[in-house]
């Protein structure tokens, strides 16, 4: 059986593993590496520009592994099967052994279904939004469930198609803002997507999707997937969105399974789906947008197993270590157990997925020379950059007062149609902000919660539009 060794050996091709490689070729070129991915195509990061000390905006670009030119960095496209921690070795599915000092594992999430129906859809990967956009075109009404980064980005998208969003939260996109923020964007929910003239630019990161072949189990889609794509249903309007608020979906039913106890809202879909708010409405498609569940179901061949979190993430200590000797673990497969930085946590977020790619390089390499390693700096601040209704968002921190109870107070600047400014702060001190808009306040409010300084006697004029409090504490 063909064998091969490395010092390092990383699984998944997603963001996560290839800003592992690309750490380890910085800090150790002279040692090989190997990264086997599921997938035709890596996702490499280009391009960054940093927009403050822990913002930064970059490019991400699709490559096919033969295309790597780096002598000591190997990337295969063959999926591993199994591991076997005792003899340091890595199984492929071809049969292939892959020996290893230190191995990562970062291989993604998939997305949590409501239902098998199969008229139920995730997305995560280039092919299931191929498949979404060929459903789209056919449809007439859409439900989406869930109410976080997927299903924001579906319903300001998604044109020519009745949408009905079922959320369980009293407001839209509760896991990125809070109520206020969320009817700041009510007109945006109601005219629907701008035309691309309209749009103001964008200062985040670019994702580019390529024209690659798409096949399932493919590294996760990111920022700006959608623009790709015509998300155009079988209608001439342009935006229909009806929001049941405060409910789920109790049940998703064919046409033959809808009896008297469903309070059908019209008839002859080709599925429906049952409300526990009582209603039920017919569509073409359901898709669930309900989040992910970390891809730690990895096989050992030598009786070892992954320490699991609550949410099936594989836990991970500060130098993203697991509970199996030598095994690392980065990106949504990991749970951090480590005693979290005050306002910081975690979310499955591209963001993160690179911040983790590239610290547990370090602490690989460290591991391998036996030197101990401080933990990165990024791991001190939650920061999210992304665009939800044509509009910047910017969250920091604690930005929806989490961690913090009742013991808490927030500013907050409101322009309809042009910012939405929020800033919690606790005994004097920031914890978190939601810029909305083009504020150009992110880098004040990233150094206060850093540097907690007591902002007693400023908080009345933090948000003040006519004093430039940049400036002040530049
Ligand atoms: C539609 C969509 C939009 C998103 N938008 C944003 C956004 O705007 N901003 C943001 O910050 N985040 C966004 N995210 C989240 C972000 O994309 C993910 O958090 C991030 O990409 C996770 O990276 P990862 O490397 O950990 O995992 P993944 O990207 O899932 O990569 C996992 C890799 O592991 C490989 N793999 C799996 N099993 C095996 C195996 N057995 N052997 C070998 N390889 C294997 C897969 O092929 C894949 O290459 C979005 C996600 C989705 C689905
Ligand atoms: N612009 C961005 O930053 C984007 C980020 N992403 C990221 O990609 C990943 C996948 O996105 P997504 O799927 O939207 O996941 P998210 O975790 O963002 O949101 C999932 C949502 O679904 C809700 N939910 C979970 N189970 C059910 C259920 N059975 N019925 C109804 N609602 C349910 C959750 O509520 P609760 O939390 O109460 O369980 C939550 O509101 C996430 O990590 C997300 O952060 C995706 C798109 C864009």
């Amino acid at each position: 059986m063909e064998e091969q060794e490395a010092s390092f050996v990383i699984i998944g091709g997603g963001i996560a593993g290839v800003s592992c490689a690309e750490g380890l070729q910085c800090l150790c070129p002279e040692e090989k590496t190997i990264l086997l991915t599921a997938s035709p195509v890596v996702k490499r990061v280009t391009n960054v520009v940093p927009l403050t000390k822990m913002l930064a905006k970059f490019d991400v670009e699709e490559i096919t592994p033969d295309s790597v030119e780096q002598e000591s960095l190997i990337v295969i496209q063959d999926p591993v099967a199994s591991i076997n921690s005792s003899n340091h070795t890595v199984t492929s599915i071809s049969g292939r052994i892959f020996r290893y000092k230190k191995l990562c594992v970062c291989t993604g999430g998939v997305p949590r279904l409501i239902s098998t129906n199969e008229h139920v859809i995730g997305i995560r990967d280039t092919e299931s939004v191929a498949s979404f956009q060929k459903r789209v075109a056919n449809s007439q009404r859409i439900v989406v469930v869930g109410n976080g980064g997927i299903a924001t980005e579906i319903v300001y998208e998604l044109t020519g198609v009745e949408i009905v969003w079922v959320i369980k939260d009293n407001h839209i996109s509760a896991p990125f803002i809070d109520p206020g923020a969320a009817e700041f964007f009510q007109d945006s929910l109601k005219q629907g997507k701008l035309k691309t003239e309209d749009k103001k630019p964008i200062k985040r990161k670019v994702y580019t999707v390529s024209g690659a072949e798409t096949v399932s189990g493919g590294a996760a889609l990111g920022p700006d997937w959608h623009t790709n794509y015509n998300l155009h249903g079988k209608s001439s309007f342009k935006s229909k969105v009806n929001v049941e608020y405060n409910c789920e979906v109790s049940a998703v039913l064919n046409p033959e399974e809808v009896d008297e106890s469903c309070k059908i809202v019209d008839e002859k879909w080709p599925v429906y789906v049952k409300l526990t708010n009582g209603r039920t409405y017919g569509c073409d498609l359901i898709v669930s947008a309900t989040g992910v569940v970390p891809n730690s179901d990895i096989v050992f061949t030598d009786g070892k197993q992954f320490d699991l979190a609550e949410d099936k993430g594989i836990r991970v200590n500060e130098q993203m270590e697991t509970n199996v000797m030598d095994i690392f673990a980065a990106g949504d497969v990991c749970t951090p157990v480590w005693e979290l930085a005050p306002h910081w946590f975690q979310m499955r977020l591209w963001t993160q997925a690179h911040q983790m790619g590239s610290y547990v390089a370090k602490t690989m390499h460290a591991s391998l020379i036996n030197q101990p390693v401080l933990q990165d700096f990024c791991f001190e601040l939650f920061t999210h950059v992304t665009n939800f209704f044509g509009y910047n968002v910017v969250i920091l921190g604690l930005f929806n007062a989490q961690k913090l109870g009742q013991n808490y107070s927030c500013l907050l600047r409101v322009t309809p149609g042009v910012e939405y400014l929020k800033i919690v702060m606790k005994e004097g001190r920031m914890q978190g902000a939601v810029l909305i808009g083009d504020t150009d306040l992110e880098e004040m409010c990233e150094n206060l919660i850093l540097n907690q300084l007591d902002l007693t006697n400023l908080e009345n004029d933090l948000l003040n539009p006519d004093i430039d409090m940049d400036d002040y504490f530049d």
